[in-house]
């Protein structure tokens, strides 16, 4: 019973019956990392490499770690000194596990803006990582700058910065106050260019500030400040109670804060700091001048084939990635989707080959012990299409090609955001732009014509694709085919 086992926290660490503790003292750590958005995936990437380092003895690079919105995850971790376990598993041998202590203190940025600001300006802060979701940044896709809503507006307005790149802004101009010690802000979601990106829009803030409070700080920023880019790698599904209930009873100690991950991580960081780093390559970490091509096989390959198995799987009623990915059906348009559209976009890294790592994405989503669930990775799938699909699709239309599973990609995520259930009502599986679609496929009179008005909301598709007459076509074919047959309708369709 969860309610007889003491939590886990450092009074309790001795008493931990199976797994790994931290080998190096939790409260000798300094934090010289501030973290943004302590979510399930930093826990299981970031802090692990982190936790690596320290193991090894490199005492100052602790984190501190900021929720964005919600307390849950400090409401989880401060009763437990900031411990936590991870849960690492597989198809094959037992799960293994891990309490790591590499935060050591967590806070909620919305309770404690100011105390985000002072983290950010210390001098003994030496990189802030961000893993706050697509959605985070606020980029306006038209302009590729900031994205001016109310909260935008109010941080700029000088209020209590609520907004990411508000913290980060405000966190600078007091660290340039005061002595100004070079910094790096390291971007760890799933965008491209994700460091290049949100220097873009830091140094936009920066711009709409009055003059008189501006000052020399973009300047600063640009040469004091780096954004190294980075791609990073590791599936980490949201935790269940269940997940808890196994670790309670592997650990004989209560953990709020588990979170369970796959054997694979991988980190690629672009090697352009301008001052002290965490040495993360002695945790396995790559640093490189070439991210680029890493990351955009990341996201073409894994990434574009996760939302297809995503989309097809929620739509045919498969609960988790694993399930979805072990239907033939699925696997055959994944293979067809990474061989014939994405896989002709990309330029591996020497190290990569791209059949192997194909191979290797479609073993690891069959990995049965994550229990990854397909609506988790639907999700949101208006903010992650254009890194995953939407430049390779547009590669191959430059190329002349009509990439057909892109086409059914789209199509699939159309039908996901709108498709009735049994019951009749209609499934939402969580997505910024999931009312406007539902009102556009509403509204229009035929599929073809629905179609080109989803593909006209310009925040996702750009200016150019709701005008390539052959992909509306193509998209609205498989749309009407899905909508009538379902998936196995639309597969034959897609395959003729
Ligand atoms: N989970 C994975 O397998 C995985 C793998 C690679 C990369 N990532 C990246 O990490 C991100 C987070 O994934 P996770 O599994 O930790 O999810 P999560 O739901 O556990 O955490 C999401 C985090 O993002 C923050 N966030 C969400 N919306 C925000 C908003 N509008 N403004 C500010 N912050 C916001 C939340 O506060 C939370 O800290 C992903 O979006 C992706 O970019 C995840
Ligand atoms: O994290 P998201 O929501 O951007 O995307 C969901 C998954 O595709 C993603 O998290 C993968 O699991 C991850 O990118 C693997 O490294």
């Amino acid at each position: 019973m969860s309610t007889a086992s003491q939590r886990l926290g450092l009074a309790s660490l001795g008493r931990v019956r199976a797994g790994g503790v931290p080998g190096y003292d939790p409260r000798a750590i300094e934090a010289g990392i501030v973290h943004l958005g302590v979510g399930a995936f930093f826990r299981a990437h970031q802090a692990a490499y982190t936790h690596e380092l320290l193991q090894e003895g490199h005492h100052a690079w602790g984190i501190c770690g900021f929720s964005q919105r919600s307390d849950t995850v400090p409401g989880q971790l401060a009763p437990q000194d900031g411990l936590y376990s991870l849960l690492v598993r597989d198809a094959i041998t037992a799960p293994r596990l891990q309490v790591m202590g590499a935060l050591r203190d967590v806070r909620c940025a919305a309770h404690e803006p100011e105390t985000v600001v002072e983290k950010i300006a210390a001098p003994s802060v030496h990189a802030v990582t961000l893993t706050v979701s697509e959605k985070g940044y606020r980029q306006d896709p038209a302009t590729n700058g900031l994205r001016i809503d109310d909260e935008v507006a109010a941080d700029l307005g000088g209020q209590p910065p609520r907004t990411v790149v508000g913290q980060l802004v405000r966190g600078l101009q007091r660290r340039r106050a005061g002595g100004g010690a070079p910094i790096a802000i390291i971007s760890c979601d799933n965008l491209t260019s994700n460091g290049a990106m949100l220097r873009r829009l830091v140094l936009d803030f920066v711009d709409r500030l009055p003059a008189t409070e501006r000052g020399p700080l973009g300047d600063w920023i640009a040469t004091q400040v780096a954004f190294p880019n980075t791609m990073v790698d590791r599936i980490v599904p949201a935790t269940s109670e269940r997940d808890r209930a196994e670790v309670e009873e592997l650990m004989g100690l209560r953990d709020e804060g588990v979170v369970v991950a796959e054997p694979f991580t991988q980190w690629v960081i672009e090697d352009a700091f301008t001052g002290a780093r965490p040495p993360w390559e002695l945790a396995g970490a790559v640093l490189t001048d070439d991210v680029e091509r890493y990351e955009r096989v990341k996201l073409r390959l894994l990434n574009a084939a996760h939302s297809l198995v995503a989309y097809l799987g929620v739509l045919m009623g498969h609960d988790t990635i694993a399930e979805a990915v072990a239907d033939e059906r699925i696997r055959g348009a994944v293979l067809r989707l990474l061989n014939d559209d994405q896989i002709p976009t990309v330029t591996p890294p020497p190290d990569v080959d791209l059949s192997s790592y194909r191979d290797e994405v479609l073993h690891r989503f069959a990995n049965p012990a994550l229990g990854h669930r397909t609506a988790q990775v639907a999700m949101d799938g208006s903010k992650k299409l254009p890194q995953r699909l939407l430049g390779a699709l547009r590669q191959r239309r430059a190329d002349g090609a009509l990439p057909r599973y892109g086409a059914l990609l789209i199509a699939a995520w159309m039908r996901a955001l709108s498709a009735e259930r049994a019951d009749g009502s209609i499934a939402d599986v969580g997505d910024p732009e999931g009312d406007t679609v539902r009102r556009l496929l509403a509204s229009a009179r035929n599929d073809h014509e629905a179609v080109r008005d989803v593909l006209g909301i310009r925040s996702v598709f750009g200016p150019d694709l709701s005008g390539d007459e052959e992909l509306v076509e193509a998209v609205a074919e498989f749309y009407t085919a899905l909508g009538r047959h379902g998936v196995d309708g639309a597969l034959r369709a897609v395959g003729g």
